[in-house]
């Protein structure tokens, strides 16, 4: 569990968080998504210690990370795939940060064919794509077998082959009780990866929800097609629903979700052909939801 309380964090006249509260919980992936610049990565360095807030506290496991005895083994973190020693080998990677962690050399073997680099051990990581120093990065976060990962921008580089990999291992780790924290600054990853997610911008916290209710929210309306179209508006619109005639065919209906809909048409025995809830797409609502942070804040808050 991750517990972020009221995190302000300046740097000179930069004011990079700003009061920010949420929570990661354990056996869920939780997406951390906002637009470049709004905090994500300064808010994953305070988390793990290396970054001083200016007031407020980041909470892992209901400590602090500098009072946490085997931080290896408990926070597992990638905060910057292309911070490796260009010369060294994926092996000698894992194994400079093993050392004194009593993690032995199978369980660095195992976990460098767990991420798809079993065949590049032991190449020198200066050769690699970003897309393989990503996989190591996760790799050096797995090490110690943590109950929390964090993870920055993890999907960075790579294709839809790798953001599907990335989806899966991160799938895995949730249900196996741990608590995934994985940060973007682009929605259409996060859907596919997190079910749930925290968005900021400028520092502040704009949602905490799932991405599933996100979705939700900002549903607009219901498409019915039926070939006894008339019958079912006077019937919808008779249980309360606001019924239009679609330019293209088909019914927009709103005020009534499709559950109903499909469940009004049946009790009618009337065919139903189509049933297509329509809204914004999540980037829409992201996008919006960011810019309006962004107007705030050129509205006059202080940086
Ligand atoms: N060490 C630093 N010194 C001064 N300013 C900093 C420092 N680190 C971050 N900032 C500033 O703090 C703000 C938040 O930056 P941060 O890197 O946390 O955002 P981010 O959401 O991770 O963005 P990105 O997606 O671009 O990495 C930005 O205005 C940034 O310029």
């Amino acid at each position: 569990m991750i517990d972020v309380r009221e995190l302000t964090k300046r740097y000179g006249s930069t004011l990079a968080l700003d009061g920010l509260s949420f929570q990661a919980r354990p056996g869920r992936v939780t997406g951390f998504l906002g637009p470049n610049g709004a905090g994500k990565s300064t808010t994953l360095r305070v988390i793990v210690g290396l970054h001083r807030p200016t007031s407020g506290v980041a909470l892992v496991n209901g400590r602090r990370y500098a009072d946490i005895g085997r931080p290896l083994h408990e926070v597992g973190a990638l905060l910057d795939a292309g911070a490796v020693h260009p010369g060294r080998t994926a092996y000698d990677q894992l194994a400079c940060l093993a050392r004194g962690h009593r993690i032995g050399s199978s369980r660095i073997t195992t976990l460098l064919e767990h991420v798809g680099l079993g065949a590049v051990a032991h190449q020198r990581v200066g050769g690699f794509s970003l897309g393989m120093r990503q996989r190591l990065g996760i790799a050096a976060a797995l090490l110690g077998d943590p109950g929390i990962v964090l993870l920055d921008e993890p999907v960075n580089g790579l294709d839809a082959e790798g953001i599907r990999w990335v989806r899966d291992l991160m799938g895995t780790l949730a249900s196996q009780g741990r608590t995934v924290l994985l940060s973007s600054h682009v929605m259409s990853e996060m859907a596919l990866i997190a079910d749930h997610v925290v968005i900021i911008g400028r520092g502040r916290l704009i949602a905490e929800t799932s991405m599933e209710e996100l979705a939700g929210r900002f549903r607009r309306d219901t498409l019915v097609r039926s070939p006894r179209q008339g019958e079912l508006a006077a019937i919808l619109r008779g249980a309360g629903a606001s019924v239009a005639c679609e330019p293209q065919g088909g019914l927009a209906v709103t005020g009534a979700d499709p559950a109903t809909i499909g469940d009004l048409a049946a009790r009618h025995h009337i065919p139903i052909h189509e049933l297509t809830p329509r809204g914004a797409t999540l980037e829409d609502v992201y996008l919006d939801m960011t810019d309006q942070a962004a107007d705030h804040r050129a509205g006059g808050a202080s940086r």
